[in-house]
């Protein structure tokens, strides 16, 4: 087992247990995942079936890379039996073969979240409460939360303790949509994410003889980021797990960041009193990153109460220090860091996959793609609209659906008049009551309107039996015909690539594109996974795409462009350049994240996340002003820059004065030097860094020297501006929030802000506008 001396003593010593329970916990780039990786070949080494091993990792694609990983150390043909893949996507499986024990449809539906927020709408607005009070994401969000703690809707309505919660935010109603929401679920053969889990405890409780079938299966069970399991998911392993005791855990406390979600910490605590004479592994030598960012993380870290105390290093090189970049705007940081990246591109030899900008939440990704398009950066998003959100894409999957599952609610619908049939909407709530007062789906209902009290014309009548007997016929071929077949024809025969086609604006090409893509990939999933025993159907890749996540579904031109994502998926990954932005107070941290302790030291593990995702280089920014809701507003640096030990941190670029070109977003094209011209124009960088030397020059003539330790408050920029004002006709520090003034163009406004050289000023024929100071022609009324 020559791979085992690719370990150092402790991971080896891990990655070599054999039998019985066992848990890693260390910090981030020790080789966890490494260990998990190495241990599975070595169990298989030793004789241990790849079938008796499952293994649960954080993402599809984290469980792909293992799998090839392992396929290399050992054969491909061992590793391709081994059971691999997210919570959801392993028990959607074994879901999917215990349907009849559980009382579902073979084919069940999985409701995205999309589809459950859709089904809650409907809930509330037919129960007739206010949805601003009962908001579909918070409703959501609440019985999502109840899931994950398996109680179950007739238990949440007997719970005092949470039906005193709901009273008293108002919203005494929470229990009866839930148990409406669950009824609904079923009715419609349908599991959202969180039933996927719910159902599988449901199933191994109450049915013995099933936990003992997977029990003997699954004799090995390995965890990945353990730290981010939540009750559901830690029962779901415990059950699995009693028989043989064969669990492998691996984690950080440090890296828990999905409390939110209902992870829980306290399941690494837990190991112990569930497994009493379990092994404990630590590791300390982190391989991924420099010695600077691997201090710089554990300096960060300190700062948290509650955390497992571990002493992590390294042995690679001492690297360059953290950078702090401060920029003026939003736009201005998006430039900074699109221009940095252009030229480490070309300075280091590196390649557009070696970056990655991390951000707090996804609307961050807006600037950030702007000044990468302008310099032609290729980059690929995680978290955006995917592909499989598309409307296009989401109308053919729902004739899949229906198909499959002719109860599936949200389904029918989506595409019972699309493309338009003339069934109209007063059809579909005649319907929609017809069905809810017998129990029965709407599919039902659909098919005998009658029998369900509902009138229809003849006319009205005669288009929906077309429509059911359309889809009668795809469901009798589901079972014989191979995937891509079938859902080629359906989207002929129903009307979509018709429909698509006719559109020829460029979103119209871009969606029939976007079919033609799903088709693609339908056949190259049926090629993959079919053998010469079975066939692959379209009920096969729908389970599959339900539990896509973006991170899955990377192509293989994506390989090599620049990431962006949030830190939350980020987690597990490494990148040799890391850019971490909007490092904001009430952004990162998030201001909904703040009002306690433990709140707060969820957001300092979600940074200590991100700074060690990098390998080389980390560099840190902020803006001291950025649209956020609309309205521009004034930011201070996030209290985590100040957190990180100041040795580690260099901060030549917080301290600039203003320069000429951070006026206005548009003045500053980069089109000319990435069109491949002769001569390089001096980039955003070369004009911030000698704006930075002029300042530093310019403080030593005064006798000040720049100061050392960066200035965290907001720069008070206004004296500077007036210094520099020659075009303006006014004295510019009289523009001051609340004046009134008069500017050539937009005629009478009042001034709202002013920061940074930049007034915001409403004009009333005009709305708001940003001016720049030095060069608006206003006047002070
Ligand atoms: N003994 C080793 N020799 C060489 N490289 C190693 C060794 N151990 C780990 N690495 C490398 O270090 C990096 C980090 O390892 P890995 O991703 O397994 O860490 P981790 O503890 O799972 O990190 P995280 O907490 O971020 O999930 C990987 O690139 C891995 O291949
Ligand atoms: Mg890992």
């Amino acid at each position: 087992m020559e791979y085992l001396k690719e370990l150092n003593d402790p991971q080896r010593a891990a990655a070599s247990h054999l039998e019985g329970p066992m848990m890693v916990i260390a910090g981030a780039g020790s080789g966890k995942t490494r260990v998990l990786t190495y241990r599975i070949a070595h169990l298989i080494d030793n004789g241990v079936d790849p079938f008796n091993i499952l293994a649960l990792t954080f993402t599809n694609k984290a469980a792909k890379e293992m799998k090839e990983r392992i396929a290399n150390m050992i054969g491909g043909h061992e590793a391709r039996n081994i059971w691999m893949g997210t919570f959801h996507s392993i028990f959607a499986r074994i879901l999917r073969s215990e349907y009849d024990k559980i009382g579902y449809p073979s084919n069940f539906t999985i409701y995205d979240t999309q589809d459950s927020k859709s089904l809650l709408k409907t809930i509330i607005k037919e129960m007739g409460l206010d949805d601003k009070l009962y908001k579909t994401n918070i409703v959501y969000g609440r019985i999502s939360s109840a899931k994950n703690n398996l109680i179950s809707p007739q238990a949440y309505l007997k719970n005092v303790e949470i039906v005193s919660e709901d009273q008293s935010n108002a919203r005494p109603k929470m229990g009866d949509i839930y148990l409406e929401y669950a009824k609904r679920c079923y009715r419609a053969g349908a599991m959202d994410f969180d039933d996927l889990l719910f159902i599988t405890n449901v199933l191994l409780k109450k049915h013995p003889d099933v936990l003992l079938k997977y029990q003997e299966k699954f004799k090995y069970i390995l965890v990945d980021e353990y730290q981010d399991t939540n009750y559901s998911q830690y029962l779901i392993v415990k059950r699995l797990a009693a028989r043989y005791e064969n669990l492998c855990v691996v984690g950080d406390d440090a890296q828990s960041i999905y409390a939110f979600r209902g992870a829980n910490i306290q399941n690494i605590l837990n190991f112990k009193r569930d497994y009493p004479d379990y092994k404990l592994y630590k590791l300390e030598q982190n391989y991924r990153s420099t010695q600077t960012i691997v201090d710089a993380a554990n300096s960060i870290i300190d700062n948290n109460r509650d955390q497992i105390k571990k002493d992590v290093w390294t042995s690679n090189p001492e690297g360059d220090k953290i950078r702090v970049v401060r920029t003026y705007s939003d736009n201005e940081e998006g430039k900074f860091v699109a221009n940095d990246i252009f030229e480490s591109k070309n300075n280091l030899q590196a390649s557009d996959n070696d970056f990655a900008i991390l951000y707090r939440t996804n609307a961050q990704s807006r600037s950030m793609e702007e000044a990468l398009r302008k310099l032609n950066i290729p980059y690929k998003i995680y978290g955006g609209l995917s592909f499989y959100q598309r409307k296009e894409i989401k109308d053919l999957l729902a004739y899949f659906r229906l198909a499959a599952n002719p109860k599936d609610e949200e389904a029918f619908k989506r595409i019972v008049n699309y493309p338009k049939r003339g069934i109209g909407n007063t059809t579909i709530d005649k319907l929609t009551i017809g069905a809810n007062n017998a129990g029965a789906s709407l599919w039902n209902a659909a098919c005998n309107p009658a029998e369900f009290g509902v009138q229809l014309s003849s006319g009205v009548f005669n288009k929906l039996q077309q429509f059911t007997l359309m889809m009668k016929s795809f469901a009798s071929k589901l079972d014989n015909t191979k995937a891509f077949e079938l859902a080629d024809e359906i989207a002929k025969v129903s009307g979509i690539y018709k429909e698509l086609y006719a559109d020829k604006t460029p979103e119209g090409v871009a969606r029939y594109e976007n079919i033609q893509e799903l088709l693609n990939g339908i056949q190259e999933f049926t090629d993959n996974e079919s053998t010469d025993e079975k066939i692959v159907t379209l009920p096969d890749f729908l389970i599959d795409v339900a539990l896509l996540t973006d991170a899955d579904n990377e192509s293989e031109e994506d390989k090599d462009k620049v990431t962006l994502m949030t830190i939350h998926s980020a987690k597990g990954l490494e990148f040799p350049y890391v850019y971490i932005v909007g490092l904001e107070e009430n952004l990162f941290p998030s201001q909904l994240s703040i009002s306690t302790r433990s709140e707060l030291e969820e957001e300092r593990r979600l940074f200590y996340v991100a700074v060690t995702r990098a390998e080389k280089k980390c560099t840190l920014s902020y803006a001291t002003s950025r649209y956020r809701w609309g309205q521009l507003s004034q930011c201070e640096p996030s209290r985590f820059i100040e957190e990180i030990d100041s040795r580690f941190l260099d901060t030549s670029l917080t301290n600039q004065e203003k320069s000429p070109m951070h006026l206005g977003d548009d003045d500053f094209d980069f089109g000319g030097f990435n069109g491949g011209q002769k001569k390089k124009q001096p980039t955003y960088l070369d004009k911030y860094k000698n704006q930075s030397q002029k300042y530093s020059k310019k403080s030593s003539s005064t006798g000040t020297s720049a100061p050392s330790k960066p200035n965290f408050g907001v720069p008070k920029n206004l004296k500077k501006v007036s210094g520099t004002t020659k075009a303006a006709k006014v004295d510019v520090s009289k523009v001051i929030p609340g004046v009134q003034v008069m500017h050539d163009r937009f005629g009478k406004g009042k001034v709202l802000t002013v920061e940074d050289g930049k007034a915001t000023v409403f004009f009333p024929s005009h709305g708001q506008k940003q001016l720049l100071l030095q060069f608006a022609k206003l006047e002070v009324l």
